[in-house]
């Protein structure tokens, strides 16, 4: 341990990151989730003299695999970790397809100003010009840095900081995937030192209302998708299941086709919450735009990806079923 030196904890779950490949030119069809946090920190040994480093290996699992339970571990975990004054931040290695949903269930359940940043990589670490070592000593000198204290849960990849809130996996396989859209990046990590441009406005970690360290559950919520010809089938079959909120992935600016609209209708009746949001992935779907809301007693779902509005919406509902409340949440978060 050297004292000068941030101390940083790096918490490994799998993906492509800690995947392998047959060949080195093996860039699809490679097994994710094979290699120890032990072995993925001797495989870049630039980062011992950034930070103090200490591994642990929380799961071993494709991001395709990540639950609500997996969620509610891992956020245990990291508060326990970031109230110890031995560990100045944390680094997440992630699956690379649902790492923008752990960031922002993250960025909302996280009781710490300390840095916690999710990292992946696109290509597995057997594969020529692998993008996991150099994300990763990236993402430990973010999380050690004092740049990155107080600004949320941030994702490092490509050289690029991002907010957990606004960013999203853009493309299937390229380097570059992790875009927040129109909204923009954070910043850089360039020659080991960040540098941040922007900052995240909405509320996040120590300024959220939301508490998970006694919840082992969290509510059901599912997200129903819209298309041309679409007709009431998966609502109904998913209100069927129990659940408690529906994001509905409405065309366009959250619009409701007319066979969609009485089936929400009928299950906010029953009780479940009903959120509009856009399967657009930009932009924001505005309350009583277009659908009236007020009359159908749903929350509309401003400018969040409809699998990031399930995240809200199931936080919100460990807090409320009050949908003023949760609109109020939406306006929040
Ligand atoms: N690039 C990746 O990490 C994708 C691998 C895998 N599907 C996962 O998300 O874990």
């Amino acid at each position: 341990q050297q004292a000068k030196l941030p101390n940083v904890t790096i918490l490994a779950t799998g993906g492509t990151i800690a995947g392998t490949g047959a060949t080195s030119t093996t860039t699809v069809g490679y097994t994710a989730a094979t290699v120890g946090v032990q072995a993925l920190i001797q495989a870049v040994p630039e980062i011992t003299r950034v930070a103090n480093v200490s591994g642990e290996q929380v799961f071993q699992i494709a991001s395709e695999n990540m639950s609500n339970e997996h969620w509610l571990t891992l956020a245990k975990r990291i508060n326990v970790l970031l109230g110890q004054a031995n560990v100045d931040g944390i680094v997440i290695t992630h699956g690379t397809d649902t790492l923008e949903e752990t960031a922002y269930f993250l960025n909302l359940v996280v009781k710490s100003k300390k840095p916690v940043v999710l990292v992946g990589s696109m290509r597995p670490s057997t594969a020529l010009s692998a993008d996991g070592p150099i994300n990763l000593y990236n993402a430990v000198q973010l999380a050690g840095s004092q740049e990155a204290v107080g600004r949320g849960v941030l994702v490092a990849m490509n050289d690029q900081i991002n907010g957990a809130r606004d960013v999203t996996k853009s493309n299937t396989t390229t380097t570059d995937t992790f875009k927040a859209s129109e909204l923009g990046m954070l910043g850089y990590i360039q020659g080991g030192k960040p540098y941040f441009y922007r900052t995240a406005t909405r509320r996040h970690t120590v300024e959220t209302e939301f508490d998970v360290m006694n919840l082992s559950v969290l509510p059901q919520v599912e997200v129903a998708y819209a298309h041309a010809n679409v007709g009431p089938v998966a609502i109904d079959a998913l209100v069927a299941s129990g659940a408690r909120g529906l994001v509905h992935a409405g065309v366009g600016n959250g619009s409701l086709p007319a066979k969609v609209r009485p089936a929400l209708s009928a299950a906010r009746k029953k009780g479940v919450i009903i959120v509009r949001s856009a399967r657009v992935g930009q932009g924001i779907v505005a309350r009583n735009g277009e659908a009236n809301d007020d009359e159908l007693d749903f929350v509309a779902g401003d400018n969040l990806s409809p699998q990031k509005a399930r995240i809200l919406l199931m936080l919100a509902l460990t807090k409320t079923s009050s949908t003023k409340e949760i609109q109020r949440m939406f306006s929040t978060y």
